[in-house]
């Protein structure tokens, strides 16, 4: 099939690249033409484990194009997928204007029937509005569908090729047909392709990730409830997981949820909900969970330095919202690097991936280190705020060798308790028991 993808960022460029490994011709537009210009030479644009193989291979084979023009892009296309921003507006509410734009323009430029497909997470209506845009200028048939993602970065590439279920929003069979063939190699696992009308597609991605993040809140409040009634959330954690209703993923406490997607999407559908009169409380509280979760560490260090916190000198491992990218939006590093600074702390961080990022938003307000171990140096005590592989078994002795002292406060809850005893440092991290030794 030939497929177009309007908008190259995370979710274009992944859903670009699998569906050429389909064997699918599929040109990618964008109006950032520097990005263009690096991914048609052959540079990923993203960092993304696995994507770069499928991409180099589909571009060498001639499969995968590059354009900033969107009448040249969208010709000869089939299905046209707006994958575009949606951020937050000023109230909070998804902004459309990137959507809606592509959309008045595709009316003036189609000459055939295609079906458009929302791959942005988008609120209910959208597809409305989008087939009222396209209508406005269009003098050809056409079908909007929603096709919400779900993947997630640092495994991107695994959830599109082996998606848990497709969900596609269509009452148009013609569309229905084009897009079951489209996703029929995805979904030979047996796992379902769902369709359903457009609304209530829109509304599945949203109460997913709103879902999601409720859990996490969820965990992180009984973490809070476990310190203060001598609980381990790990074992709290573990038993209540086993119960197949619950179910053992995403319960994982820390320093709050991040991303670009969860923060933004949770205040969407409380906007959402807004405009229809309906107060969703669970949702205001998941809100203000995660706003306190990101800098839950924060009174704890200013507890154990009673003598505050200026001159202090903080080693921080982790600034991604998550291992396995370099993506930092909202990430809860952020949030802990700007309390500290703002105490008067010089703090020195290390990322595997996302320092360059870092270093565009915070700058020389902090320092960078070139090794996880040089940031050690001369710094009163180590702060865990990303999960990495490699911050998981470091070398304790050489930990031990450089931090001026023996104290670690981890958000991620990565080491045993008892085992930090046994070495003899002061550590503390999220719904455990403090090693003191
Ligand atoms: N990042 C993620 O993990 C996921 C994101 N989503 C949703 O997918 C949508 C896109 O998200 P990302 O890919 O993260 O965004 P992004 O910000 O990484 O990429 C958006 C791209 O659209 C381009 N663009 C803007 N206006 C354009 C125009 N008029 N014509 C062509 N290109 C244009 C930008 O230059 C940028 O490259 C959002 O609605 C997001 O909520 C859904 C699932 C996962
Ligand atoms: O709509 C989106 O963009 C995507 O948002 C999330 O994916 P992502 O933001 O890439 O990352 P997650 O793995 O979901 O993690 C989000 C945040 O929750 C935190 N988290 C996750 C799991 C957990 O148990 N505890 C926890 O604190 C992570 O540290 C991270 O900050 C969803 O998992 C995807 O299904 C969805 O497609």
């Amino acid at each position: 099939m030939r497929i177009t993808v309007v908008g190259t960022g995370y979710v274009g460029l992944v859903t670009g690249t699998c569906f050429a490994e389909t064997g699918n011709n599929v040109t990618c537009v964008d109006i950032d033409e520097n990005k263009v210009k690096k991914l048609s030479s052959g540079q990923i644009t993203i960092y993304e484990p696995g994507l770069e193989k499928l991409f180099e291979r589909n571009l060498k084979e001639g499969r995968l194009h590059f354009t900033t023009g969107l009448a040249e892009g969208i010709k000869d296309a089939q299905v046209i997928f707006l994958a575009l921003p949606t951020p937050p507006g000023a109230d909070g509410a998804a902004d459309l204007s990137f959507v809606l734009k592509v959309a008045e323009q595709l009316g003036n430029l189609m000459t055939d029937y295609k079906v458009i497909v929302d791959k942005s997470t988008v609120p209910v209506g959208t597809a409305e509005k989008v087939h009222a845009a396209i209508l406005k200028n269009s003098k050809v048939e056409f079908d909007v569908v929603s096709n919400p993602e779900f993947l997630r970065e640092g495994v991107a590439v695994d959830d599109f090729m082996k998606p848990d279920r497709v969900v596609i929003g269509t009452n148009s069979e013609r569309a229905r047909k084009v897009m079951g063939d489209l996703y029929a190699p995805f979904v030979r696992q047996g796992n379902p392709i769902l369709y359903m009308d457009e609304r209530s597609a829109e509304l599945t991605k949203y109460a997913a990730n709103s879902f999601l993040a409720t859990k996490i809140s969820f965990m992180n409040e009984v973490a809070v409830l476990c310190e203060k009634l001598g609980a381990d959330v790990d074992m709290v954690r573990r038993g209540i997981g086993s119960d197949d209703r619950i179910g053992k993923r995403f319960l994982f406490p820390g320093i709050g949820y991040g991303g670009s997607c969860f923060p933004k999407d949770v205040q969407a559908l409380v906007r959402s909900s807004e405009e229809v009169k309906y107060d969703f409380k669970i949702l205001n509280a998941v809100m203000d969970v995660n706003e306190k979760q990101k800098v839950f560490l924060i009174p704890k260090i200013k507890a154990y330095f009673k003598d505050g916190l200026k001159g202090k000198r903080f080693a921080l491992w982790g600034l991604a919202f998550k291992p396995n990218t370099d993506d930092i939006r909202e990430a809860p590093a952020l949030y802990i690097i700007e309390a500290l600074v703002n105490e008067g702390a010089t703090v020195c961080v290390f990322d595997p991936e996302a320092m360059p990022n870092v270093k565009q938003v915070v700058g020389d307000k902090i320092q960078y280190a070139k090794h996880q171990y040089d940031c050690l140096e001369g710094a009163d005590a180590l702060i865990i705020a990303t999960e990495w592989s490699v911050f998981r078994t470091p070398d304790f002795d050489q930990i031990n060798a450089i931090l001026k002292n023996k104290v670690i406060f981890d958000g991620r809850n990565l080491f045993d308790v008892q085992r930090m005893q046994e070495l003899g440092f002061y550590y503390e991290s999220v719904g455990r028991a403090v090693s003191k030794p």
